[in-house]
């Protein structure tokens, strides 16, 4: 029976590869390991954004030799910095506790191949074929001050996501209870829904023996609660306030790094994430997204743009629209046609607003 899901071997071997990938990026944040790196563009990588795509890259690519990734990370700043064999060793401690999968995910031997792994995450992505989008670490200043983050892969077919894996190590496994216990694994196959794990036990095969999870609709939008990024730089809280006056909801936002927001939404610990554009052309990475944007999907939930489009993973190695809009279907609609109100129906007032 199992047999007959699409896509069920790299939903797979998806899980197995960000469940390794998680177990290094949290054994380097126990240790106090993670210091930032600053990028060309001035944003943060560490040594487990690194290694966390090398990981990953080296699995899919071990199992689907012919598909391509388009990964966050490249090898030019391990290089300038010399980190090669650093991140080698952490690497290598995490293939030896992972050993029983070896087998499966196959192993890296040295930095230079560690290098050249990392650059195979260069594909300009498209609307054809089948093309991986990774994000190592989602959240990397998250990752750096202890809070949330996720390593998150998706796979797209011919422009669609069908598969969209999610690891979170630090999420509790229920928002309001902080004390409990956490860690997350999310994974979603187009047409057949979406699910969590523990992502400290094994993994479950198949992933639809998992919990299954939807979005509560029966939340009146007034009453729902919503999760906004950290980042003052990276959504324009200003204008997502407004947006929520608007929809009379009196309840504080969750604020929260990475694409656990969508996670959130997905599993019915909020009914609403808002990411407004803070400078009116930034364009959106797929990798940022793609998993989550069909976990939400899968859940019962809607995700577009601003202006309440679809989201076109086609495109490239960005999205070519503004903003993201998760939520669940009951009220979707309704904050679309408020953001219209107050940006104007193609958002000839969004410069204004965004910068607020
Ligand atoms: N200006 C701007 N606008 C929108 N998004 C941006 C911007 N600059 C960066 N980024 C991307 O934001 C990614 C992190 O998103 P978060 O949801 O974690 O942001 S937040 O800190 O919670 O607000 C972050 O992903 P990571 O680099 O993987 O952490 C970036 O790709
Ligand atoms: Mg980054
Ligand atoms: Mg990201
Ligand atoms: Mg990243």
């Amino acid at each position: 029976m199992s047999d007959t899901i699409p896509y069920l071997r790299e939903a797979y071997i998806a899980q197995l590869a960000v469940r390794r990938a998680s177990l290094l990026t949290s054994k380097i944040s126990e240790e106090h390991l993670q210091k930032g790196i600053s990028k060309e563009d001035k944003s943060p990588v560490t040594i487990g954004d690194f290694g966390a795509q090398a990981i990953v890259i080296n699995s899919i690519l071990k199992n689907f030799p012919n598909d391509e990734v388009v990964g966050e990370e490249d090898s030019t700043l391990i290089k300038e910095k010399g980190i090669k064999d650093a991140i080698f060793q952490h690497i290598k401690a995490i293939q030896s506790k992972d050993q029983p999968f070896t087998e499966q995910l196959g192993h890296l031997t040295d930095g230079d191949e560690v290098c050249d792994i990392i650059d195979r995450g260069n594909s300009k992505g498209g609307r054809s074929g089948r093309i991986w989008a990774l994000d190592p670490i989602d959240g990397t200043k998250g990752f750096l001050r202890g809070d949330q983050y996720a390593v998150c892969l998706a796979l797209i077919v011919d422009g669609e996501v069908k598969v969209g894996v999610v690891g979170c190590p630090n999420l509790p496994h229920d928002l309001a209870k902080t004390s409990g216990p956490r860690g997350g694994l999310f994974t979603a196959v187009k047409g057949q829904g979406s699910y969590f794990q523990d992502l400290h036990k094994d993994v479950i095969y198949p992933f639809t023996k998992g919990e299954r999870l939807s979005v509560k609709n029966e939340f009146d939008v007034s009453q729902a609660r919503v999760v906004e990024g950290v980042e003052k730089g990276h959504s324009a809280h200003g204008l997502q306030g407004l947006i929520k006056q608007k929809l009379g909801i009196v309840q504080p936002s969750v604020n929260l790094d990475s694409q656990v927001k969508y996670c959130a939404v997905s599993k019915g610990d909020a009914e609403i994430y808002l990411r407004l554009p803070r400078v009116v052309d930034y364009q959106e990475k797929i990798w940022d997204h793609a998993a989550g944007y069909l976990l939400v999907n899968e859940s019962g939930g809607k995700v577009s743009d601003m202006y309440g489009n679809d989201l076109d993973f086609g495109y490239g190695r960005t999205l070519n629209s503004q903003g993201v809009i998760a939520a669940t279907s009951t009220t979707h609609a309704k904050i679309i046609k408020v953001i219209k109100s107050i940006v104007g129906e193609n958002g000839e007032k969004l410069e204004e607003f965004c910068k607020k």
